[in-house]
């Protein structure tokens, strides 16, 4: 007989993006952990990914109230560390007690040009520190206009990951966040994020096995709200949100992270 799967705990990740100064973070935070009790935050992980300027500021509340909320950045160096002027390195940030750190938005694949190699040196550099990296992909309007999707993800997936073993992907996270999708209110029907989303674990398997690839979390990105999680996490192969806008409203986004309960109703 088959071994049961282990059930993947849903992670919901509110990425910050450039917003909220320290004492802005201090009070959503406090917000946050105010809406959710202990049994929601260990049913559902809920992480915050803030600018870099607020990590202190979180740490302190984190540690200082034991919250059971997760936090880390957004971007770092593939470097170690040494003259890189306004770069982070993984080791600065796992100093300040970050576990998370999302590699290859889009936005700073299209603003920054960052390509699937950069991506994959980021992504070496946050598992060389234990740091989880949040893997990003996802396709323009373009190639979704082309039906294309599939093939573009698997692409920007093998560039991403290359070189890592099957021991170190099963410990990242995937979002796939169709950039068509981020902050235009635009979300891609639950079945559109289903069919990237399988077609992710599907090529991990093929990479790294059905075993690795069953361990993965893979996220959905791209204009998450409260009114929409219940039915994009009913979908079998996404396992969390990687949410932009809704996170920086605390009860909005402490709504998403009680998803099992929009769906009990
Ligand atoms: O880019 C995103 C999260 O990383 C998604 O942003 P929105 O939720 O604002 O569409």
């Amino acid at each position: 007989m088959a071994t049961p799967t282990p059930a993947r705990r849903p992670l919901m990740a509110g990425n910050w993006k450039m917003n909220l100064n320290h004492r802005e973070a201090n009070l959503l935070i406090q917000k946050l952990a105010a809406s959710l009790n202990e049994k929601q935050l260990t049913d559902v992980e809920t992480v915050v990914l803030p600018p870099y300027t607020d990590l202190r500021t979180v740490q302190t509340l984190v540690d200082g109230d034991k919250l059971l909320i997760g936090y880390g950045a957004q971007d770092l160096s593939p470097h170690k560390g040494g003259a890189y002027t306004g770069e982070i390195s993984a080791a600065l940030l796992t100093a300040l007690g970050c576990t998370y750190v999302v590699v290859g938005h889009s936005e700073r694949r299209t603003y920054h040009h960052e390509d699937d190699a950069l991506v994959n040196a980021k992504a070496k550099a946050a598992l060389a520190s234990e740091l989880t990296p949040i893997v990003c992909v996802g396709e323009g309007l373009d190639i979704r206009e082309q039906d294309g999707q599939v093939a573009y993800v698997r692409g920007q997936l093998d560039g991403s990951l290359a070189g890592l073993t099957a021991e170190q992907v099963a410990k990242l996270v995937v979002a796939y966040e169709p950039v068509w999708a981020i902050g235009t209110g635009k979300t891609a029907t639950p079945e559109n994020a289903q069919e990237v989303c399988g077609a992710i674990r599907q090529r991990l398997a093929e990479v790294h096995g059905q075993e690795t690839a069953d361990q993965v979390r893979v996220l959905y990105g791209g204009s998450v709200k409260a009114a929409n999680i219940a039915a994009i996490m009913a979908q079998p192969d996404v396992d969390g949100a990687l949410v932009g806008g809704a996170s920086l409203d605390a009860e909005e986004f402490a709504q998403i992270c009680r998803f099992p309960e929009h769906i009990a109703r």
